[in-house]
């Protein structure tokens, strides 16, 4: 009998909707004004050709383009956000479930220490999964002896692990993470009594042992990685001579699978690495559904194929469904970046070999041929990754990423040329934001020279009146538009009549002398004029200050940006320290306008040191 209730659900965030569009059309009516003005001025400058001008102003369009056009890639994804929930306890009886097997890859032990794989092995056997509908495969891509021999070594832990995590219902199954953070206390109920304790401690030990026992095989394993060499296939079980747990539960099946190499023939990374396992895979268990891992993923919640399950055996979604992808920022090694990512596929396509990324080409191809995917973000992590630790490592990594897009935008299945035909216009233009964004590197390159070449040089690229138009927005926002509200309160109160004061039309000689050269007149009233240099002088203060911070403590990196809005009021705002400090005419900022602000600056100084 079907199951009346779904098995997932998925939320529109509104909230988040409205912010999304809002900014995309706030910063597409933006961009207008700044094309319009590239582009009359460009017209302008080709009328007299002045090379000087054409070629700075030229490049800085191109560079302008092509940060609008990854731009405006970008906003489909973000058209619609939505939520999934799934009910993985509304799945049907385990007897009735799918079966499934795992993938891992690995290719180089120097690399890719054999604790961390067989710690990710290990995770993935002891998923929350009926056994006999589990298979573990782990591809082994340097073909070394010292990964085949550890994977004996943690198919053996794995028998005492797997019990006891199934006892205890231990949520982190990957040992090495469980024994560092000791997540116990999740589940009080199972583990608190003696018994437990006793376990744990057995359990521990053995961990220790396999540890040990993984450090003398390196010791004594040549991790020699052959390019020449026949595949070698090995279903692991427990071996003779080995202790032999009495009451032995059901474990799932762990393959060993090191592919054929030959010097002559390419073998394609990771793609050919899970196609070979496929066709093995076929041979001795042939799940209708694959969860492909890196070999420094581990399985961070053991439930995970049942949540993939529930879109899988979604009668309404199963006929079209691909994969189901988890999300690809969660690391378990680091503080702030970077990217992982888990996913359950169909058997299908092959993996595509075209490019170095064949995780976004074997996406993309399935997605044009019309299968569809479901992206799930279980506020528990499913998988945890490693993330580069240094510097060189992630360039490295984002130079294979970059190269393999690249491979797609530049090919004939560049997505906006071969999607829009095969899928919605929308999802092309989500893969062309991912394939073009290498394109990034020249926008910088222009933005990082042009405008500082052409400051040395004198040439101006940004329309004057931009700058005027902001400093008297400014002015005009901090003084008129705060006195008009209190104004316009004060007469809904009842306090004040509303008065019109017609704006002075005598021309004074000196004042329109001082207009004609460009020379700000501060003879306003004093009410105007102190908010205006109180605030200038607060943030030429902290400008000052916040600077000091920067170069005198070690938080100080933090505050970098932030000295950004003092920085650019204090550049902007110029005539108002020229008018105080410089200038000696009548027009000049008077004295006692200029004292009472420096005051008023003072106290709010004094006021916010104390706070702090
Ligand atoms: O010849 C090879 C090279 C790599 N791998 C394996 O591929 C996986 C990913 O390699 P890694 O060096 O960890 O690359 P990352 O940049 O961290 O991986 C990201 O980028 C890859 C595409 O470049 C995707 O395959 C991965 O899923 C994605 O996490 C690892 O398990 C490797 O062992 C092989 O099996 N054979
Ligand atoms: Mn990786």
């Amino acid at each position: 009998m079907e199951n009346s209730l779904p098995l997932n659900v998925f939320h529109i965030k509104k909230t988040q909707l409205v912010i999304n569009r809002l900014h995309t059309f706030l910063h597409g009516i933006t961009l207008l004004p700044l094309f319009y003005y590239r582009i009359t001025s460009l017209t302008a400058i080709v009328k007299t050709w002045d090379k000087s001008t054409f070629f700075p102003q030229f490049l800085l369009l191109i560079s302008e383009l092509i940060l609008s056009f990854i731009w405006l890639l970008a906003q489909p994804s973000k058209w619609k956000p939505v939520v999934r929930t799934v009910y993985p306890e509304r799945l049907p009886g385990d007897e009735k479930l799918p079966s499934i097997d795992v993938f891992i890859c690995t290719a180089d032990p120097n690399k890719e220490p054999c604790l961390e794989v067989m710690n990710t092995v290990i995770s993935a056997l002891a998923l929350d999964y009926p056994p006999d509908k589990l298979h573990v495969y782990l591809s082994d891509d340097g073909g070394c002896s010292v990964t085949f021999r550890a994977t004996k070594q943690a198919w053996n832990f794995s028998n005492f692990w797997i019990p006891f995590c199934r006892k205890y219902e231990v949520k982190n199954r990957c040992p090495e993470a469980y024994f560092l953070r000791e997540e116990n206390s999740e589940y009080p109920g199972k583990c608190d009594g003696s018994e437990f304790l006793v376990d744990k401690k057995d359990i521990e030990e053995r961990y220790e042992e396999f540890k040990n026992s993984l450090a003398k095989i390196a010791a004594d394993t040549s991790a020699y990685m052959s390019k020449d060499h026949t595949s070698l296939i090995q279903v692991i079980s427990d071996e003779h001579g080995n202790e032999i747990v009495s009451d032995k539960e059901e474990m799932p099946v762990l393959v060993y699978v090191a592919r054929e190499k030959r010097p002559s023939h390419p073998h394609h990374f990771k793609a050919g690495a899970l196609n070979v396992l496929l066709r093995v895979s076929a041979m001795i268990s042939n799940s209708p559904y694959i969860l492909v891992l890196d070999c420094d993923m581990y399985c961070n919640d053991p439930s995970s194929a049942r949540q993939a399950m529930c879109f899988h055996l979604d009668s309404k979604l199963s006929p079209k469904l691909a994969f189901v992808q988890f999300p690809q920022q969660k690391f378990y090694n680091i503080s702030e970046t970077d990217i992982y990512d888990g996913q359950l596929r169909y058997i299908w396509v092959g993996f595509r070999y075209f490019a170095v990324v064949e995780d976004v080409f074997t996406g993309f191809n399935l997605h044009c041929d019309g299968w569809i995917s479901v992206y799930i973000e279980p506020s528990r992590p499913c998988f945890l990754g490693a993330s580069p630790i240094t510097l060189s490592e992630l360039l490295v990594q984002h130079m294979r990423w970059n190269v393999g897009l690249n491979q797609i935008a530049m090919s004939s299945f560049s997505p906006l040329l071969y999607g829009p035909l095969r899928m919605s216009i929308s999802q092309s233009m989500c893969y062309a934001e991912f394939a073009h964004s290498p394109l990034y590197f020249l926008s910088l390159y222009i933005l990082a020279l042009i405008p500082q070449l052409c400051l040395l040089r004198g040439i101006p690229l940004y329309p004057q009146d931009m700058v005027e138009q902001q400093r008297i927005w400014m002015m005009k926002s901090l003084t008129s538009y705060l006195y008009a509200t209190f104004d316009a309160i004060m007469e809904k109160v009842g306090l004040r009549t509303a008065s019109f004061l017609p704006t002075n039309k005598v021309v004074d000689d000196e004042q329109a002398k001082r207009y004609q050269m460009g020379i700000y007149d501060f003879q306003v009233p004093a009410l105007f004029m102190v908010p205006l240099c109180t605030l200038y002088i607060l943030n030429v203060a902290s400008l000052v200050i916040g600077f000091g911070r920067i170069l005198h403590s070690q938080k100080g990196n933090e505050m970098v940006i932030q000295t950004f809005i003092p920085l650019f009021a204090t550049v902007l705002h110029f005539p108002l320290f020229e008018g105080m400090v410089l200038r000696k005419d009548k027009g000049a900022i008077s004295k006692s306008v200029s004292l009472v602000s420096a005051l008023i600056s003072t106290v709010v100084l004094f006021c916010a040191s104390f706070v702090s």
